[in-house]
């Protein structure tokens, strides 16, 4: 990044939503995406709108959640609907009525969303890829939505699909990592950093995994313990490293079909030699 690059950005930034309270006033369309954004957060969701004014997915997503989304069927009273209120979204289909609810949101130091209203908005949504842990998000910072949809496309087009579950698996290391090297920064902090950053260098996706709770034993015994990273091959029967080093990209997951395939066709040319 050159000097001449910072300004005009936006920080992009995984807020933890977990066990705050979220308003959403309108129950549109729009309201519904809102709706399933703030749900994968664990964030408690309450939804003002009239319920003739609520979409069908909205009102489908209420009735499923109904533990974790309390909806008031009318329409915004004005400040008493902030009360314990960490985040305020608005969708709806009146500019006036949200541009009102930014100021007031403003002047309680509640961050707000304001779908039709970009300039109002503290923070914008973006366009989202999901895999288990992983959260990608593209932004074009309110130049062009549509623009940020395509270009998830083409990123989701270039993932292999095994990304979230390998990272889960680094999560799952990390955690016992830390449980046999405990503490906050310092020299552990250090060495727990440089291993596992060599660890994720030298393994591949596929390598990550195969990796179960057996094997990660194994991979902090000889591994961690005296400083090394070992080879996925050398830790036991379920990394198959040599598969994946033929097929990379598909190996865990064709690799079973492939072995199949193979299997027929020398069955079906066994039986022809025969037959001559
Ligand atoms: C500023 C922002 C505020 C915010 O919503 O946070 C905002 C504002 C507005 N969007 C409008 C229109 C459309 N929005 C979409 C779609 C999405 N919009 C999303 C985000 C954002 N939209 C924020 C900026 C994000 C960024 O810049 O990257 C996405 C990424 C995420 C999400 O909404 O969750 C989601 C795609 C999700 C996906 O597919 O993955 C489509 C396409 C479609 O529906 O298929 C259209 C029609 C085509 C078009 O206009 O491009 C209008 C009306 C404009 C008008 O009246 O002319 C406004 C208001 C305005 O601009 O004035
Ligand atoms: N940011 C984005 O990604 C997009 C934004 N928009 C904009 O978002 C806005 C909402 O779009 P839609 O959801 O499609 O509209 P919609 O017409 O489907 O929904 C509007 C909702 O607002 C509710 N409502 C109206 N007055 C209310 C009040 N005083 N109190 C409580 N609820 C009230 C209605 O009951 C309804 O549920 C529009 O202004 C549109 O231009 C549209 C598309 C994408």
């Amino acid at each position: 990044m050159s000097k001449e690059d910072f300004g005009g950005g936006s920080l992009l930034i995984a807020w933890q939503l977990k066990g705050k309270n979220v308003l959403i006033i309108g129950g549109g369309e729009v309201a519904s995406q809102r709706i399933a954004s703030i749900l994968v957060t664990d964030a408690h969701i309450t939804v003002i709108s009239p319920i003739e004014g609520l979409n069908p997915r909205t009102k489908q997503l209420i009735e499923s959640y109904a533990h974790r989304i309390t909806h008031y069927n009318r329409v915004f009273f004005g400040t008493a609907d902030f009360e314990g209120m960490d985040m305020i979204l608005t969708a709806l289909d009146d500019v006036e009525i949200s541009r009102a609810i930014c100021q007031m949101s403003r002047a309680a130091k509640i961050p707000v969303n304001a779908a039709d209203i970009p300039d109002s908005c503290d923070f914008y949504f973006g366009s989202q890829i999901r895999d288990g842990p992983l959260q990608i998000m593209i932004s074009t910072n309110g130049n062009g939505p549509k623009m940020a949809n395509l270009i998830r496309r083409k990123v989701e087009k270039a993932l292999t699909g095994i990304e979230g579950e390998a990272i889960a698996k680094v999560g799952e290391l990390r955690e016992r990592l830390k449980v046999r090297a405990p503490g906050v920064g310092g020299a552990i902090g250090k060495r727990r950093m440089k291993w596992m950053t060599n660890l994720c260098n030298a393994w591949t996706l596929e390598d990550l995994v195969l990796l179960d709770g057996e094997t990660m034993e194994k991979l902090l015994d000889e591994g961690w313990e005296n400083d090394c990273v070992p080879s996925p091959a050398t830790l036991g029967s379920r990394q198959q490293s040599s598969i994946n080093g033929i097929f990379p990209r598909w190996g865990t997951a064709y690799a079973p079909t492939i072995g199949l395939v193979v299997g027929v066709l020398c069955a079906t040319l066994v039986i022809i030699s025969k037959r001559r």
